[in-house]
């Protein structure tokens, strides 16, 4: 069996994560302006700022710890490998908690908040403290060049071609904790559909196009995912 899992910002909820959007409008997209902390040209006009808020973010995230669901991910990798088959998971987190649960092969294609990416050389490093305009690229040295190496609109997302290839070759796709509202991610279930593959939807409540979904499973990730993985 080859499954490929995409997985959003409501499978770190429970892990005090907060998500971007959600009905109550607490997200953190309602409370910040996504176009001037998460465009390149939000970060040209005003880097500081910008550092300020995935700073704070990745100091959050060092402190947070994977959940059940993200645990669950882990042993399906494991389960799946010894009999024969194979996990494909690609998360739209910036944050490390699947790796932290276990889980071996994780594709970020919305980037890394703990590592950083110089504008100039283009040189990736794992980075744990906060970044400013004086961090210097251990690379090429320059300061004042360093960025969060994260997607932001308007960029090209990471992987799409072992995504398509993973996709286009699966038996099952399923979307976890995500609204299906940012794209290109909200059209895998498209391509998936018009594949003939199977989809399943596991989320708190249903997503933008929970009507695309083969099979829904509402509720609380950290109790739903080790449900449907057992
Ligand atoms: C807003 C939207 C309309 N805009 C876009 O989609 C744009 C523009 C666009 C492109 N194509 C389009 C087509 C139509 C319309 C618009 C577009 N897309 C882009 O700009 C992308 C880049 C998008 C990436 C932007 N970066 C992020 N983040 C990184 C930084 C950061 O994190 O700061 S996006 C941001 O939203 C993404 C999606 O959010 P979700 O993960 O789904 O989180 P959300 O809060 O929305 O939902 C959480 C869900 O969990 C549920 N939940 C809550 N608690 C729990 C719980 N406890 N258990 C279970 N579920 C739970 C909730 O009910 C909810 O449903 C996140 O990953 C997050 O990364 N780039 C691009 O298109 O480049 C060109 C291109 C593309 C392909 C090929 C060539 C060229």
């Amino acid at each position: 069996m080859r499954i490929v899992v995409l997985t959003g910002a409501g499978v770190s909820a429970e892990s005090g994560l907060g998500t971007f959007r959600d009905k109550a409008g607490t997200g953190i997209w309602a409370k910040f302006d996504p176009m001037r902390l998460a465009t390149p040209e939000g970060f040209a006009a005003d880097p500081e700022t910008v550092h300020a808020f995935y700073n704070a973010r990745r100091r959050n995230l060092i402190e947070a710890k994977p959940n059940a669901a993200h645990a669950a991910l882990a042993r399906l990798e494991t389960g799946l490998s010894v009999r024969g088959g194979g996990l494909f998971l690609v998360t739209q987190n910036i944050d490390d908690l699947h790796e932290r649960a276990g889980s071996r092969h994780v594709l970020h294609m919305h980037g890394e908040l703990l590592k950083a990416r110089c504008s100039d050389c283009g040189a990736v490093a794992d980075w744990r403290d906060d970044l400013g305009l004086e961090s210097a690229c251990p690379g090429c040295g320059n300061g004042g060049e360093m960025r969060p190496h994260v997607v932001w609109f308007g960029e090209v997302p990471l992987g799409l071609d072992l995504i398509e290839t993973a996709l286009m070759s699966a038996d099952l796709f399923v979307a976890i904790g995500t609204s299906g509202s940012v794209y290109p991610a909200a059209g895998f279930v498209a391509e998936a559909r018009a594949a003939g593959i199977r989809t399943c939807e596991i989320n708190l409540e249903p997503s933008d196009n929970a009507g695309m979904f083969d099979e829904r499973r509402y509720g609380p990730a950290s109790e739903a995912v080790p449900a449907w993985v057992a």
